[in-house]
């Protein structure tokens, strides 16, 4: 059941008209349901039923507090990838002993906060890694629980952008060497081996490659028994897609029995803990940015509807040239219908939100940009010196402001002019 629903032709999230929050905190904003967020989630645990997991979600993709919180409430674990994250979980009530701290570079700072709080496992990345972690963890006298992000080389389907288990990318350890670096980590005394950790990519629309990705980990699982290297958990990372447009990704349900049931042909499989990190599949469809129509300008070859929401407040559009569903918030009033592309005030040809979409439209309207609760406000940024949206949370008819939108004074909160004299 989807939390934005029109009622006599208005938009609303849950039981609040979107225009009436626009009405009242202005626009730009975003505006999440807070029972899409709850629903989200629980599709995962259910599906899961009683096989033992932690799903842990990726803060990455939105870390506003009230999501966080909420998230924790239900018995949610994150996956987190700086110490900024883990500062955000611990501020929004999160249990550290659910963390998985996830990246390509954690600074010593950071691995020895995380070990400082413990968190539940460091996926590692690289042998230096590995090597920075075990010294971290000596000098502060504690033993850091690890798993090996490993890179198994399969395709994921995905924008390469957001592609990230191919031996092209960055990420991981490649799965040939892994047997090498587990031992390397078993032999290490500040490090203790719990788990093993793959994460091929987002938006995933197929199951195919996190099966393929489930089957390369288990053959290394098979190696490091032999080994006598045995594992915890299982954490097979984030990536299941969701409906923008017209995708069909698989629901948590079918993604996890199909993983259930490869799973337990192998021996013990149905004792090992698994851990999942999604983001968008939980995020994405529980937020819209809402967005006001500034002018309509008619052109020879195009129409432009200019909205006062750009790149800065939500850059998938220009970055991935992601495509996102946008709809008027107030249909009752009969518009001429016109192609525009709809694109913001920020000074950059690529500044757009979505291109030839047929909307009917007059100056002032309000518009929703869907799917917008993913990767929306936290890759936000002050570009044209742009305060940054507020961000709300709707809980059945009440809204609560849980971010304030930025001042114009805070955009230089920090800076400093050069001292009188200074050349
Ligand atoms: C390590 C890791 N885990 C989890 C995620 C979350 O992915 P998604 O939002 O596609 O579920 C990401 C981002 O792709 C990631 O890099
Ligand atoms: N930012 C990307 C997803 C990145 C996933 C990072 N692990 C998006 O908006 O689609």
């Amino acid at each position: 059941m989807d939390h934005f629903n029109y009622r006599d032709g208005v938009l609303y999230a849950e039981d609040v008209p979107l225009s009436q929050i626009a009405a009242e905190h202005g626009t730009p904003c975003y505006v999440y349901s807070k029972a899409t967020f709850e629903r989200h989630f629980r599709a995962y645990t259910e599906a899961l039923g009683g096989h033992p997991h932690l799903i842990c979600y990726a803060v990455k993709a939105n870390s506003n507090l009230a999501v966080l919180g909420l998230l924790a409430r239900l018995g949610a674990g994150f996956d987190i990838v700086s110490v900024g994250e883990l500062e955000r979980v611990l501020t929004a009530g999160g249990d550290p002993a659910k963390v998985v701290f996830s990246g390509v570079a954690k600074q010593p700072h950071e691995m020895a906060r995380a070990l400082e709080v413990g968190i539940k496992c460091f996926n590692v990345e690289s042998r230096p890694e590995l090597e920075r972690l075990n010294a971290v963890a000596g000098e502060l006298g504690n033993v850091a629980p690890v798993s090996l992000r490993v890179n198994p080389d399969v395709d994921a389907g995905t924008h390469p952008y957001i592609s990230t288990g191919l031996k092209d990318n960055k990420f991981g350890i490649a799965v040939d060497d892994a047997l090498e670096v587990y031992e390397l980590a078993a032999s290490l005394p500040n490090l203790q081996v719990k788990g093993l950790d793959c994460h091929i990519g987002s938006q995933l629309t197929e199951t195919a490659p996190f099966l393929d990705a489930l089957d390369r980990l288990l053959m290394l699982m098979e190696r490091l028994r032999e080994r006598g290297i045995e594992i915890d958990h299982l954490d097979l990372g984030g990536g299941l897609g969701v409906p923008y447009r017209d995708e069909t990704p698989p629901q948590p349900f079918d993604y996890a029995s199909q993983l259930l049931a490869r799973l337990s042909r192998w021996k013990g499989g149905e004792n090992l803990t698994l851990l999942f990190e999604p983001g968008r599949s939980i995020a994405a469809n529980a937020g819209v940015m809402l967005t006001r129509v500034e002018f309509l300008k008619p052109g020879e070859t195009k129409n432009f509807a200019i909205v006062d929401a750009a790149m800065n407040d939500l850059i998938r559009p220009a970055l991935y040239q992601a495509w996102q569903a946008i709809v008027p918030v107030d249909t009752r009033e009969i518009r001429p219908s016109a192609v525009y592309d709809v694109v913001g005030p920020v000074c950059e040809t690529g500044d757009f939100l979505g291109k030839e979409r047929e909307l009917a439209i007059a100056e002032g309207d309000l518009l929703a940009v869907r799917s917008a609760g993913a990767y929306g406000f936290v890759m936000a940024s002050n570009y044209n010196s742009r305060p940054r949206p507020a961000e709300l949370m709707v809980d059945g008819d009440t809204c609560h402001v849980v971010r304030r939108r930025e001042t114009v004074e805070s955009l230089w909160a920090g800076e400093a002019l050069l001292p009188e004299g200074a050349r």
